[in-house]
Formats: C-alpha cells, structure tokens, sequence
C-alpha cells in the first residue's frame, strides 16, 4: 500500500506483512540504514566546507583502488550503525578484505540477515561534486542461527536476497529499495531530515535512448559490445540513441530506470571479468532492476543467478531497459568465446585456496 508522503518509516512498518519472515529484524535493519544514509548526507553537502573530507585516504583499498577519506567515512559510518543497533549478524564491505562478523554484546539473540555494501559508489566522483552514491544488499543467513557467521552466508546467489536498495546523493537525496514486492523511492526533505515516498512503484520502461559505457575503453571491449555500440550510433529509425556516462554506477542507473536505457561495464583486455563487483553492486541493483521490470545479464546469463566464489568477485554488467539488454544480448551470441564458465572459475578458486 503506497500513499504520497508517506514517510519511509511508516512505509517500513506498513510493508512488514508483505515480508513473510517478518518479525520486525527486516525493519529495524532497514531503518539502521536510512539512519545511517542520513549521515553520509550530512557529510556529502558539506563536501569542501569540511575540514579533511575531500581527496585520497593516501592508501588503497582491497580492490587495488585508491580509497577517498569518503569512502573511510561511508564505510565507518554504516558499519557503526549496523553493528551497534545489532540488526545484522555479518557484514561485507567494499572497502573491507575480509567480512566483519557481529557479536551480540548482550548475548541476546542476535539476527539472521548479513549485508553487504559498497559504501560510497562513485568514489571517483566524490571530490569533484558529482553524485555519488551507496548500495546495499541484504540476506537471510544459510548457517544455524546464533553461531558465528562464515563465509557461506555472504556467497549467496542474487536470487536469495531478500532485500537490495541504493541511495544517490545527488540534486536531492533519494533512496530507492525492494523487499521483493517492486521498487519504491523516498526523498529526503533536508529541512527535517525526513524521507518521504515521491516515487511508488518505479519502472523501467521497456525501451529506451540512452547507452550508459565508459567509451574511454572502447579498444578493450569485446566485438559484440563494439556490434552494440555501433547499433546505436547508426541514423536508422529512432537512432542514434544519446550517450549518458556519470561514472556513477547507482546514478546512471538511477537515470536510465526513469527514462529508459542500458548501463554497460563489460569484461575486456583490461577488465577480463569487468569491473563491477557481483555481491555488492551487480547483485542489488539487478534485483531493483528485476523488480521495476528491466533485466540484468552478463550479456549471457542472468546475474542473478550466477553462484558467487568470492567476496569482491567482478563481473560484466549489462543492467536496464529489457528490450535493449536482449539486443545487445543477441549481439553477444555471436561470439560464444567470450561468455564466462563460472563453475570453472569456481574450481579455480577454491583449488588456489586449499
Ligand atoms: O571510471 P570507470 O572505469 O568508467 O568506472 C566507473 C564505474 O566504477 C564505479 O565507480 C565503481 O564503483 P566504486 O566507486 O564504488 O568503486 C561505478 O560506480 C562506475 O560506474
Ligand atoms: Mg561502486
Ligand atoms: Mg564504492
């Protein structure tokens, strides 16, 4: 049940009954992080007013990518928020090597949901004030309740989440999320530091004008990518489509569920499973993707349905308007070469780590 102006709180409570494990875990978990999206806010306008918010941390994080004293910020920020109310009992970072198992300090009982999160996306943004954003991705735990989480309950396949969302700090702030009952955003009212529900029920139209790929790479890209690109460069009938690139995956995904379009990061010479991460970012945004009635491959294969191997494993990501994704998915076909073997990957994986 939507109704305009709604608060994001009421909408929580309102919607627990449509979880059917809701026992209220879902909601205090859910509310932990728009407490917590809250202060990353505060800290993201204020961006250049603030004393040692802007630049690099002057190390890298386990990407191998230089870390932003924002992303340390984000990153801090939600882990507090998550591990002090006790609404999680693991969580796995971006900006994290290993996942952070949560302790009940009371020994109460602690929950069954583990998160992962990448912080701040679009940290290359962060200092020239161009929108960045958070994502997040939410599981049941598969291991028995109350013992310490293991790797297992973060190595779940995107089908399994149970909740995913992403906030984008832009012109306004706005968080966007599903529980697995279609996709609803919230706008932060900054004058009472309150979300509201400006857009019920948002979907991706079927169609779109607007291709989303950092051509920068272009030389790298495989030759259906290339097919694809020319496609929509060609001047035939309601080409050539307009290109749109932020840099910013949640906001060029963010643009193109509005207005219709596809974002593109595939595999290439210089990213051979592409760049984005499968648990943290391809994960969450194909289930909202899903939800609003667009699709998300890896030009092959459902990502949602690939099996994980590793906490910051990449993939490519083709993520928007469903028409287009199948067109660029035809083009793909054609060079079966480039399609990849996950449960080779896999058995890679786990033989490096005996
Ligand atoms: O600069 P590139 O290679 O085009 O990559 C941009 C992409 O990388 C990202 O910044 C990766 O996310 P992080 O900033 O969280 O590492 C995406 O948001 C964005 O779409
Ligand atoms: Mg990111
Ligand atoms: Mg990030």
């Amino acid at each position: 049940m939507a109704n305009a102006y709604q608060t994001l709180g009421e909408f929580i409570i309102d919607n627990q009954e449509d979880f059917k494990y809701s026992t209220g875990e879902l909601s205090r978990l859910l509310s932990s992080i728009r407490l917590a999206t809250k202060v990353v806010n505060q800290q993201v306008n204020k961006n250049g007013l603030v004393e040692d918010i802007l630049g690099d941390v002057g190390e890298d994080n386990v990407q191998g990518e230089a870390q932003k004293k924002l992303d340390v910020f984000a990153n801090d920020t939600f882990i507090k928020a998550l591990t002090q109310r006790e609404v999680v009992c693991g969580i796995a970072s971006e900006e994290n090597e290993f996942f952070i198992p949560v302790e009940s300090k009371a020994n109460s009982h602690l929950s069954k949901y583990v998160v992962l999160i990448d912080p701040l996306d679009g940290s290359s943004n962060a200092d020239v004030n161009v929108t960045v954003g958070t994502i997040f991705s939410i599981y049941r735990r598969v291991t028995p309740d109350g013992t310490p989480v293991t790797i297992e309950d973060f190595l779940q396949p995107g089908n399994k989440q149970v909740a995913a969302g992403y906030v984008v700090y832009g012109l306004s702030t706005m968080l966007v999320y599903t529980t697995g009952n279609g996709v609803n955003g919230f706008t932060l009212d900054p004058s009472l530091g309150i979300f509201y529900l400006s857009h019920p029920n948002m979907t991706f139209p079927k169609d779109g004008n607007i291709y989303s790929i950092n051509e920068g790479n272009y030389v790298h890209f495989p030759q259906g990518v290339k097919d694809y690109l020319k496609y929509c460069q060609k001047s035939e009938g309601d080409r050539p489509y307009t290109s749109r690139y932020i840099g910013s995956l949640v906001s060029d995904f963010h643009r193109n569920m509005l207005k219709g379009g596809i974002y593109i990061y595939p595999s290439g010479t210089n990213h051979k499973y592409g760049k984005l991460r499968l648990l943290y970012e391809c994960n969450p945004m194909a289930y909202i993707c899903e939800q609003a009635g667009g699709k998300a491959t890896d030009g092959y294969q459902r990502i949602m349905d690939i099996d994980p191997c590793e906490l910051h494993q990449r993939v490519p990501f083709f993520c928007g308007s469903e028409n287009m994704v199948n067109k660029v998915e035809e083009m793909m076909a054609e060079y079966p070469d480039d399609k990849i073997d996950y449960v080779d990957l896999k058995e890679k994986v786990m033989n490096q780590a005996k």
